[in-house]
């Protein structure tokens, strides 16, 4: 399981404790960027993540920005990507179990970290159940394609 994480400088210190809990849970995690607290624009790091997501190099992605909100709009626009703006264990495995989310989304100024690390527990232990869910993510693919 290849991840690329990313988040703007509201999302940085977020991403720095979820990137070192997937890296300490075995998976193989490359840090996209931003590196620093230093302010910056977060579609930049959508669009990183969301084209190595689309482009077939990782499996999943992580994004943080301030409220998740920015980062997610923005990693929803790369063609093929599920970009989902999570708040608990819940949102998480629906947006596995319905959605088929293909990105996680988190606000670092807005999610703690135990949540965080829920989120992500659920997403990564839940799987996709297709049937209904699948024509549904089938009409989103026809409406990338229209
Ligand atoms: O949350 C965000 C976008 O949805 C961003 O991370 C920023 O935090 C937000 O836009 C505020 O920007 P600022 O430059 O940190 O004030």
């Amino acid at each position: 399981m290849k991840i690329a994480i990313g988040s703007d400088h509201g999302g940085f210190k977020l991403k720095e404790v979820i990137k070192n809990y997937l890296i300490d849970k075995g998976y193989q995690v490359d840090d996209l960027g931003c590196y620093s607290e230093e302010s910056v624009d977060y579609p930049d790091f959508a669009e990183k993540v969301a084209k190595a997501v689309a482009g077939g190099d990782f499996n999943l992605g992580v994004l943080m920005c301030g409220t998740g909100i920015g980062i997610s709009i923005a990693a929803n626009k790369v063609k093929g990507i599920r970009a989902a703006l999570c708040h608990d264990g819940l949102t998480a495995r629906l947006a596995k179990q319905h959605n088929n989310a293909n990105i996680i989304c988190m606000g670092g100024r807005t999610t703690g970290v135990e949540t965080a690390k829920d989120i992500i527990d659920n997403f990564l232990s839940s799987e996709f159940e297709g049937g209904r869910h699948l024509r549904r993510i089938n009409k989103i693919k026809d409406m990338e394609n229209s």
